[in-house]
Parts: C-alpha cells; structure tokens; sequence
C-alpha cells in the first residue's frame, strides 16, 4: 500500500477511487480549516475600531486581504481539484484551481495552482515528451464527490499513449466539448492545450495578437491569460487593473462567469460603450455611420469643431463696465484668440491665456481713454493703477459673461451632441467629408449614445481638456466643505461635553476640541477609498491600466483603437480575434494596420488552429464560405465530428416565421436541455423575433436577449463570440446583401454551432452554401 501525505492509494480502479475521494476530502478539509481561519481574521478586524489615519489605512489593507482570500476560497468550491500528474520519479502532484499549503512547515503542498509553473506538465506533457510524467489523471467531481477518473499513461514503450497525440487529456476534453450548452461560458482549466497553454503564460509585456478561426478558444484563453496574469503579478496588477473588452454587453454576460470560477474578480469587464466614465451607450446606429465615426479623419473633425467654439465678433461688443459702456473690439479678441490657440494647450486650458490676452487689450484701451496726457506726455496711469483695472475687469461679470461666449468652457458631451445636430457646424467643421457622409453623422439633439460616440468623447476630452484652476477651486470648496462638516461635528462633541464633574477636580479633561482642530479632523475622515483597481478605472477616464485584454478585436475602428492605446501606454496587451471574421465596416481584416502606428514592428502574432466548438460536418460548410470571403484563408481544424449532417430547407416565404417555429421545436427537442440559436437578417429580426417569442415559451429575443433562455433569436452581430448547441440559419442571402462584409457574417453565423446546424432559406440557397443542397 502506498501512501501519500497520510492517505493510502493503491492501484486497482475501485481502491483508485476511494483513495482519491480520501485525499479529495482532505483538500476540502484544509480549505474549510483555512477559511474559518480568514474568516475569524476578519470578523476580528471588522471590530476594530479608531486609530491612527495609517493604523487604518493598514487595517483596510488587511480587511481587504482577507476578504479577498474568503472570496477566493468560496469560489473554488467546485472543482476544487481536476487533476493529478504521476512521475517517474517522485511524489504525485494535485491540480486545483487553487495552491494549498500543507499544515506542516516544509511539507509539499496539498494542491498546486493550475496557474504555477509546477502545474504546467499537466497541461504539456505528452507520450512523446513526458517531461517525466507517467500519468496524467483527470478527476471528475460534482460538489465535494468524486465522480469518475480519466488516466493517460505517458509510455510509448508501454504502448498506451492514452489516445491522440494532438490533444491532451482527450476524454475529458471531449467531454466538455459535447456537453449540453447552458447560456453561459465555462472555465477550460482543466483541459488547457498546449497551444493555448503557450498562449495564457506568455509574458506581462508588450502586444500579443492571438489570431485564430471560430471556436480556437481565443475568448476562453484571453480570460485564463488574465487570471494567470493575475496570479503571477499580482502585487503590479491588483493596483493598476486588468481590463477586458469585449464587443456587447450580452458577451460580457456571457463570459462573466469565467473568472469568477477562477477565483478571480477584480478585472474591469466593459465594452466600448463603457468607456467614457457617466455615459453608457448603447444605442444601436447605422453601420455606416458607426464606420464613419470610427476614421481617423474624424479628428480634424473634431478639432474644426472645436475651434469653431472660438469665436470673434463682426465688429465688436459692448458690456457695461462699472456703468459705463465698453467696447470689446474684434481685433482685441482676433489677437486674444490667436494667443491662446499658438500656446497649443486643450481648449479648456487654453481659456485662461485668452481670458488674460483679452483682459489685457481692454485695460490698455481703458488706460488710453482715462489715462491719456492732455498734454501728450505719457499715459498718466501707473502700472498699479493698471493692475487694479485688470483686476476690476477680471471680477466683472458681464465682461465675463462676453468673454465666455468667445471662448466657453466646454464639455465633450456637449460639443458631440451639438456638432451632430447642427447641419451647418457639421458643415463648417466636417469639410473633408462627402455630404453622404455628414447626412450619415446627423442626428437629433437628444439621440442616445452609441459606442461609436464614445473615441469620439474621448478624442474631445483630450482636445478640450480640463481646467485645472477650475479643478483647484473645486477641490478646495469640497475641503472648505469638509472642515465647515467637521466643525459642525466638533461643535456637537463640545455641547454633549459631560459636565457634571466636581468643580474643584484637579484632573482635566480633554475634550476632542482641545486635540484635535476641525481640519485635522476632516482629514482624519477622509473616506479611505476601498474600492477595487477594476471599481475606481471604472470611473476614471484617464486611468491607465496594467494590462488590457481586446476580444473580438478585428470589430474596433481606427479611434477606437486610439482610446484603448491611450488607456495602456505601456502596450501590454493580449488582443484576440480574426480577421475573417470582422463585421463592422470600420473594423479590420489586418492586425498590421492596427499596430504599426503604435509599436512598429514590437508586436508579436500567435495563431491557434484547432477548432473545438464547431464539429468537422458543420465546418466543411464553413470553409466554402470562407473561401469565398478570402481563398487565401484557412479554417481552423476541427477536433471532433458530431455525427450529424447540416441540414437546408427552403420555405415559402409567407409560410417563414410559422416554419422557424417549427425548425425551433424539432432542434429543441433534439438539443435536450442544450441551447439553440436561431440567426437571422437584422431587418426580419424585429418581426421574426416577435412571432418566435409568442408561440415558443422560453424564448427569447430583443436588443439584449438573456442566453439563459433555451431558445434566443437575434442577428449575426449580435451573435458575436457567443455559441448554441443547435443554430439556425434564417434567410442566408439577406445575411450576405446586408453589409459590404455580409460574407464574413455568414462566416460567424454558421460557426456557431456546437452539434447541430440547419438553414432555412426562402430563395435560392446562396452558392456559398451549395454543399448543403446536396
Ligand atoms: N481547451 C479547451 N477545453 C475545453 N473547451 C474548450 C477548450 N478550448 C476551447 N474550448 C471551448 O470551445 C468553445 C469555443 O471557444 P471560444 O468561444 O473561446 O472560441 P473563440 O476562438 O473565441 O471563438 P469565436 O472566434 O467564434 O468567438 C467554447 O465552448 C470553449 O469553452
């Protein structure tokens, strides 16, 4: 019998299993033991009370450690271990989601970090290159029961290689490849490939492209990246904030539980819309006009539209000064203005310099009319005299007022929202573009924000810029604020003062008043921020993050491109997509284009080739769509074939919606508690999903349909990064005549299958599609 770390193992399959259920409860054991330990820590912080400001700040610190080690804990409750690797020479090793250190000092640990270096044989080691392993083996559990165990024994010479060589850990791989879809992503820890694997441990630094077709497991590596990326610089990481964009919200949905499952939750998850802190757009526009928004010729547009704020009279103005009338001449401003554009700072910043030109030109032209010598000597005002005529001219608020107007302060809601309902500021500033284009950009005063709105924003914050004095003043009304509070709180503290002590008591007694003055006291409460890196780049438009994670990146316009760059100046970032891929017409087909302006040639490109979502039936009808979207691209290889052939029927066109519903009820029934997609044009999907939603319970469809549902009918676009046990395939033609990158749609539509596909076409199937006739 051996023994490992006290519990015995044997060989034999039954004894197998009861061996690792004894050393699967032990685990569980040591993470109950460790988590009441956290706890306790915890609640006896949560008691403290008071202090000094860095007693508390190190207080905090500490609650949040172990707040956040209790949230890991919890979070790997299921599976907390997948995975054991036997060596040729050697002790065992246990795979988990999370390290766990033995109870005894030196002792090896219990469980090793899917995420440490030792843990990596278990995902590389193959028959051919052991890397010592003998056998790997994959434990199977629901809750704390072992339920099954897949072994791979790494022995050429013994003959049993376990299975294919192509992939490690086939049972299980294959296992979670079939398995009923539930609406929400997976975590893939325990079936890692090796080309992935390459992926996720690759270095913090620099841009790494990871290139691949449908279903290579791009988006599933990109969130193992982080949380690896989380475990092995966590200390630079956890105070910068990890952030992941994906390309709607319905993703980000879809993907939210990856993380989590991972014992990892502080990674900013947004979209492009979310980018531009208080504005959250989501309105959906016209393709066209988003790829419009998205060039870089947008920018001299926007800087046009900004100067056009910067206005000069006809001839001049004239304000009451002190009850007199003053002339503000148009050559006055001309120069005031001109001053402040050459100083070259943002808008906002540069409207001190013009105020101060401004206010100079007046004082000089008051001094020649009160000051002037009768005689013809020189100017009788001295240079206080001056001063005080500034000064005078600066606290007047109808001069104020006139300046203002020449050169507002100005937010960038408001110059985007202006400059997009005004035809003639469009005109003024858009010059460079064609009136098909300007009448693409026009929009009501108070339309929605979209996501193409927001580089635009951004790219206007930096050209506007903020007004420090303007920032200065507030912060100081907001401590003048405090301190007034904190009187009020002293002032309080002093009237309940118990007063009934003996009046010849020789002790004294010190009241708060007398230690402390209200403004050490406001800074004393000042609120310690405990918000996550994730929480506080979240409402910081200039927060720089420590890495970024782009997925379906080949959607993101030139400016768009510019605000995440801005974001992450140090350019450590893992970009994911494919370029066959891409829909939005502003997006890209080459990640060159994308890089070469930011990095040259510092930009590294990885591809992952293996297709583990779409069987190889329903990819031989991919890769003539491909081909047809470029024969110079390849298709990813499927690993798997489902056994069942994509299917085609073409309908009546009236008889459509009636024969959705019934394709739906037959796939349904097909998929079991699996999830079927029914794709479709974006101009049917108001009508089809409506019909759809009435006749089928537990269906779903809409701007921003809930995956959890069975059945979920939405457009291609919509459809982005997401998958469903059975898809179909609504009007292919439609798919194709909709956009100029129609192909590539159809390309995504159809690869989003995990078994089944099937295609309902009204006219003739497209040529793309002719395999399917047969
Ligand atoms: N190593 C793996 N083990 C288990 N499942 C995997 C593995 N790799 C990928 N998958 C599964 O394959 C499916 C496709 O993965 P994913 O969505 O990450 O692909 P993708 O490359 O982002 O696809 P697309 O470009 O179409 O959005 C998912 O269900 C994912 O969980």
């Amino acid at each position: 019998m051996i023994t490992l770390r006290g519990v015995a193992l044997s060989s034999s399959a039954a004894d197998d299993l009861s061996s690792e259920q004894a050393y699967l409860t032990t685990l569980y054991e040591r993470l109950d033991h460790l988590r009441d330990q956290a706890d306790q820590r915890l609640r006896a912080i949560l008691l403290e009370a008071g202090g000094t400001p860095q007693g508390r700040t190190q207080r905090e610190a500490t609650r949040s450690h172990y707040a956040e080690q209790l949230a890991q804990m919890n979070a790997v409750e299921n599976g907390l271990c997948f995975g054991r690797l036997d060596f040729t020479a050697g002790e065992p090793r246990y795979i988990g989601r999370l390290g766990l250190a033995a109870p005894e000092h030196g002792r090896d640990p219990l469980l090793i970090d899917w995420r440490a270096p030792a843990a990596r044989s278990f995902y590389l080691a193959t028959a051919v290159s052991p890397d010592g392993v003998k056998r790997r083996r994959h434990l199977r559990t629901r809750g704390r029961t072992l339920t099954g165990i897949d072994d791979e024994v790494l022995d050429l010479e013994a003959g049993a290689t376990g299975g294919r060589e192509d992939v490690t850990g086939e049972a299980a791989l294959l296992s979670a490849l079939t398995a009923n879809r539930t609406g929400r992503m997976r975590d893939i820890v325990e079936t890692i490939q090796a080309e992935q694997d390459a992926v996720i441990r690759a270095g913090l630094n620099g841009a790494l492209v990871v290139q691949g077709g449908p279903g290579t497991g791009k988006t599933a590596v990109a969130l193992h990246r982080a949380a690896y990326l989380l475990y092995t610089y966590r200390s630079q990481l956890t105070k910068q904030g990890v952030l992941i964009l994906g390309p709607n919200p319905t993703f980000l949905r879809y993907i939210s539980q990856v993380l989590p499952s991972l014992a990892e939750t502080g990674v900013l998850l947004a979209t492009l819309g979310d980018m531009y802190p208080g504005v959250r757009a989501r309105a959906v526009e016209r393709p066209a006009a988003a790829a419009v928004k998205g060039r870089l010729a947008m920018l001299t547009v926007l800087e046009r539209a900004v100067a056009d704020w910067q206005t000069v009279p006809d001839d001049h103005v004239e304000v009451d000064h002190d009850g007199y009338p003053l002339r503000i001449e148009r050559a006055m401003l001309e120069d005031a203005r001109a001053v402040a554009r050459r100083s070259g700072r943002p808008h906002n910043v540069a409207r001190q310099l013009f105020v101060t030109e401004a206010i100079h030109a007046l004082s000089l032209a008051i001094a020649d009319k009160i000051g002037a010598d009768p005689l013809g000597g020189d100017n009788l005002l001295s240079e206080s005299d001056l001063a005080e005529t500034r000064r005078e001219l600066r606290e007047d608020v109808d001069v104020q007022q006139a300046l203002f107007e020449f050169w507002p302060v100005l937010t960038p809601r408001r110059v985007l929202r202006e400059l997009l309902a005004d035809p003639e500021r469009l005109a003024a500033a858009a010059g460079d573009l064609t009136g098909e284009e300007r009448a693409l950009l026009l929009r009501e005063h108070d339309a929605a924000w979209t996501p193409a709105d927001v580089p635009l924003l951004d790219e206007l914050a930096e050209l506007l810029g903020v007004d420090d004095t303007l920032k200065a003043r507030t912060a100081a009304r907001e401590r003048r604020e405090a301190i007034e509070y904190a009187e009020g709180v002293l002032e309080i503290v002093e009237g309940s003062r118990s007063l009934d002590f003996e009046d010849d008591s020789e002790e004294e007694i010190l009241s708060a008043i007398d230690v402390v003055d209200a403004s050490a006291f406001a800074e004393r409460h000042e609120v310690i921020d405990t918000r996550t890196a994730a929480e506080r780049a979240a409402a910081d438009r200039t927060w720089v993050f420590g890495h970024v994670i782009i997925d379906e990146a080949q959607e993101l316009s030139p400016l768009a491109w510019r605000l995440l760059m801005r974001r992450c100046p140090s350019r450590s970032m893992t970009v994911v997509g494919d370029v066959a891929q891409t829909s939005e017409l502003a997006g890209t087909t080459g990640w060159e284009q994308v890089f070469e302006p930011y990095v040259g040639q510092r930009w590294n490109l990885v591809e992952l080739t293996v297709n583990y979502r779409t069987p190889a039936e329903v990819m031989a009808v991919a890769a003539d769509v491909l081909a047809a979207v470029d024969p110079a691209l390849q298709p990813p290889r499927s690993v798997r074939s489902a056994g069942v052939a994509p299917w085609s029927l073409r309908v009546p066109p009236a008889a459509l919606p009636a024969e959705i519903i019934a394709a739906v009820r037959l796939e349904a029934a097909e998929a079991g508690d699996g999830r079927v997609g029914v794709l479709v044009p974006e101009a049917l999907e108001p009508e089809l999903g409506r019909h759809l939603v009435e006749a089928v319970p537990g269906a779903a469809a809409g701007e921003q349909p809930d995956l959890l549902n069975q059945v979920v009918l939405m457009t291609v676009r919509q459809a982005k990064g997401l998958e469903f046990d059975a898809v179909i395939v609504v009007e292919p033609d439609v798919i194709i005549a909709e956009s100029p990158r129609g192909l590539s749609d159809l390309y995504v539509a159809v690869t989003r299958a995990t078994r089944r596909l099937g295609v309902l076409h009204t006219g003739d199937l497209p040529k793309v599609l002719t395999a399917l006739a047969g």
